[in-house]
């Protein structure tokens, strides 16, 4: 969901592990030259979903190990929801349509967001999406209230569990995010 933190974790995440990281939004916005907002405005969302399939079936591609935190609503099309889990280890961070408006209530910058009404739109969202992220997710992390540091360390842990992250990659607790190995 807009507002999880797949930006902000996934770049700690990252750096935890000194893995590459790639968000699909920055990308999209570099290739346009214009932030999401306006090209939401100018061309509409259905154009910026087809730039957003064809983003993310490029990123699925790059080599590994690299964290790809994706747009909020690329769960959308089925091909990204194929793309994503065929491809990578999809971690489903998920958050209450309460918890994200208390994040993202001030924010100017999520098109999606724009309305009179925030809150009852992101449970509008939420409603809608909620089973295509579990559908596409290896994992779900209930990031609730943690701090960042303490989410990422959630995940690590996780993705260490199932083998992804070997036990030696995981940073030592308290030292997020600093390791840059490779
Ligand atoms: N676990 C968390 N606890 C508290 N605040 C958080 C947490 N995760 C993210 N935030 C804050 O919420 C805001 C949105 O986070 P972020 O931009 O990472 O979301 P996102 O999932 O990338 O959203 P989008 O889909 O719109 O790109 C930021 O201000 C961030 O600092
Ligand atoms: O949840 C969504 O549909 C979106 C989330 C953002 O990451 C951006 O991709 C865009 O604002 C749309
Ligand atoms: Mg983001």
């Amino acid at each position: 969901m807009p507002g999880a933190g797949k930006s902000t974790a996934g770049r700690h995440l990252a750096a935890a592990l000194g893995w590459r990281f790639v968000d699909a939004d920055v990308e999209i916005e570099q290739r346009i030259g214009l932030s999401i907002r306006a090209y939401f405005e100018r061309e509409g969302e259905q154009a910026f979903r087809d730039l957003e399939q064809q983003v993310i079936a490029e990123l699925v591609q790059i080599r590994p190990p690299i964290v790809l935190a994706t747009g909020g609503g690329s769960v959308l099309r089925e091909a990204n929801r194929r793309a994503l889990k065929e491809n990578s280890v999809v971690v489903y961070l998920r958050a209450s349509p309460e918890e994200l408006f208390r994040r993202l209530r001030h924010d100017t910058q999520r098109p999606l967001l724009q309305v009179a009404d925030p809150l009852r739109k992101l449970r509008e969202l939420y409603r809608d999406r909620d089973a295509f992220y579990r559908e596409t997710a290896h994992f779900v992390i209930e990031t609730g209230r943690p701090s960042v540091p303490t989410l990422v360390n959630m995940i690590l842990m996780q993705l260490e569990l199932a083998g992804v992250v070997p036990d030696d990659e995981r940073p030592l607790p308290g030292s997020l995010p600093s390791r840059s190995r490779r």
